[in-house]
């Protein structure tokens, strides 16, 4: 019979031979049968095999965008980077809350320290970062400022060595000198505790107050806790002060506030955090990966989103302190003597990143969960370049299943040229509300001028001279602020005269002068988009990041000439 000749003829090492082989027996009408069933498995195998090429196909055509953050430091970047994941992969993202809990506890210890070191040196010269210092500024020869804006503000073009830009733009261009920069004078050498002892405060009881301080001492050890956790234990940098390595004139000694301040943790892509991850045993779908081209050699690295190893422990020693100290916290940020003693030292910490001590009470609670709001409000610095890479999870119309690569760039700018290839789009973040401080890492330049200096290079630069540039003037929350509570624009920007000093007019006069930087220096013509920005504000970022990834698909299909 055909069956069993075909059967038969078969090799016969095969082990299924046996017992597949039709029965010897088999009817015309089995057999019929028989191959009848085999056709169908046939063709079910054949579809498959179709199906899996057609994925394989799909997948190599999938769109993969880039998009490049850049801007000076606290400028906002990995902020804008977590709306992308809360917006695109909210299920991550929510994974991932839990693990800024104790980001969110070193930030609240930080403000603590703050404020008892202004205490511990009532009168020391003014320290704020966030303020222009009195005099400094000024006594700096013009020589040392260009080589201090040439380092600081020019290093990804080689162009770009024309530092008169932000006088020309932002100056009295005529006269050339550089007094702009017009810093609030105070008087702090006359700063005493006693002066601020107002009958209720603590500052009128140095008693409780130094009992009060023996009660918050717990929170350095928390401190060097979650530091440990945090930082491999290899890194130096980390604990480093800026003050000890370079002698910039503003150095103090380590126990002096300004050292504490400037020291900042942070996080670098690397593969310490792999095992940190596993300790944590938090899941992390692929769509919240990241991989670090620094290291690109260690292939696989991937991690949350520069939040550590942490999260995972049941019993929560920091929290538990800070729970524990929580009445003294609260009353320390409530006396009216401190607060007053921070107002003319100008230290306003609710300006500084990372703040929450107006939510102690919430935040400080044993059960205390992370919000999304937190999260975006949380300070963790970024060390070196990382891409982070994911799939919108959620159905965005034609955007769905695009792959999207975000570059996220920390303060070493000398990182960031090799990033410039292969970019659909550019986000630059500028924090217009700056325009009143200082660099942290030098404080001889101002942040608005480090900003435009910047933000020039990057329009001049000639590898992305046809890359989309979207700026997001920053922070405009605190501008508004601070505008509202009498600091003048004008103080440090000569030139924006006596127009008035409310947000509509500043964030259009600032909006004004990047668009003419970019359409002076842009190789190529191009459009200009600008956007006013809080980006830790949920609701009005979301429109814009809307309009932002609606965008960068267009300018990305446009490359690809499929338009
Ligand atoms: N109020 C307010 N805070 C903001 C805004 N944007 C960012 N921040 C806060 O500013 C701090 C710094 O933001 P980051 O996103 O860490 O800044 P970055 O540019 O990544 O800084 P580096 O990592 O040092 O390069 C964080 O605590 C943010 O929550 C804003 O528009 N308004
Ligand atoms: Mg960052």
């Amino acid at each position: 019979m055909p069956g069993t000749s075909q059967a038969h003829s078969m090799a016969s090492d095969d082990p299924f031979d046996e017992i597949l082989k039709p029965p010897p027996n088999e009817s015309p009408e089995a057999f019929a049968l028989r191959v009848q069933k085999e056709e169908q498995a046939r063709q079910i195998s054949l579809a498959i095999d179709a199906n899996i090429k057609a994925e394989r196909q799909a997948r190599k055509k999938k769109r993969i965008v880039r998009l490049l953050l850049l801007g000076q430091s606290e400028s906002g970047k990995s902020t804008t980077l977590r709306q992308f994941q809360r917006l695109y992969t909210p299920t991550a993202f929510r994974e991932e809350r839990v693990l800024w809990r104790a980001i969110i506890q070193l930030n609240i210890v930080r403000s603590i320290r703050i404020i008892l070191e202004a205490l511990e040196h009532p009168s020391s010269p003014q320290i704020s970062p966030h303020v222009s210092p009195k005099s400094h500024y000024r006594n700096l020869s013009d020589n040392a400022r260009k080589h201090r804006r040439a380092s600081n503000a020019n290093p990804i073009a080689s162009t770009s060595t024309d530092n008169s830009m932000y006088d020309e733009y932002f100056m009295n261009g005529s006269n050339g000198h550089h007094n702009g920069h017009i810093s609030p004078e105070s008087d702090p050498d006359s700063d005493s505790l006693e002066m601020y002892g107002q009958s209720t405060s603590l500052l009128n009881n140095l008693a409780s107050l130094e009992a009060l301080k023996m009660r918050l001492l717990p929170l350095r050890h928390i401190e060097a806790l979650l530091v440990a956790k945090l930082v491999p234990p290899n890194e130096d940098e980390a604990t480093q002060l800026p003050g000890q390595s370079q002698n910039n004139g503003f150095s103090h000694n380590s126990t002096s506030g300004n050292a504490y301040r400037n020291q900042e943790v942070f996080v670098r892509p690397g593969t310490t955090w792999k095992g940190a991850l596993a300790r944590a045993r938090v899941h992390y779908p692929s769509a919240a990966t990241s991989i670090s081209r620094e290291d690109s050699d260690q292939s696989g690295n991937v991690r949350p989103l520069s939040a550590g190893n942490l999260g995972s422990e049941t019993a929560d020693e920091p929290q538990e302190v800070l729970n524990s100290c929580r009445m003294d916290m609260m009353q320390l940020w409530a006396d009216s003597g401190v607060r007053s003693l921070l107002h003319r030292r100008k230290i306003r910490l609710e300006e500084y990143p990372g703040f929450f001590l107006n939510d102690l009470e919430r935040v400080t609670s044993l059960k205390y969960m992370p919000t999304d709001d937190d999260v975006l409000k949380a300070r963790l610095k970024t060390v070196g370049v990382a891409e982070y890479r994911f799939e919108m999870e959620v159905s965005t119309g034609r955007e769905t299943g695009t792959d999207w690569r975000i570059v996220d760039v920390g303060g070493s700018r000398k990182t960031w040229v090799p990033f410039f290839d292969d970019v659909d789009a550019i986000i630059f973040l500028a924090p217009i509300s700056a325009f009143d401080q200082v660099l942290t890492e030098d404080r001889s330049v101002n942040r608005l001028e480090d900003s435009v200096l910047l933000w020039k290079s990057v329009c001049s630069n000639k590898l992305l001279a046809n890359v989309d540039l979207v700026l997001f003037l920053n922070k405009c929350d605190i501008l508004e602020a601070k505008l509202k509570s009498g600091i003048k624009l004008s103080r440090y920007v000569r030139t924006y005269g006596d127009r008035p000093n409310d947000m509509e007019n500043v964030s259009k006069y600032l909006r004004g002068k990047f668009s003419a930087i970019h359409r002076e220096y842009s190789p190529n013509p191009r459009k200009f988009y600008a956007f006013c920005t809080s980006v830790t504000d949920t609701a009005t970022t979301a429109g814009i990041i809307a309009s932002v990834r609606d965008m960068v698909i267009r300018q990305h299909l446009k490359q690809s000439k499929l338009m």
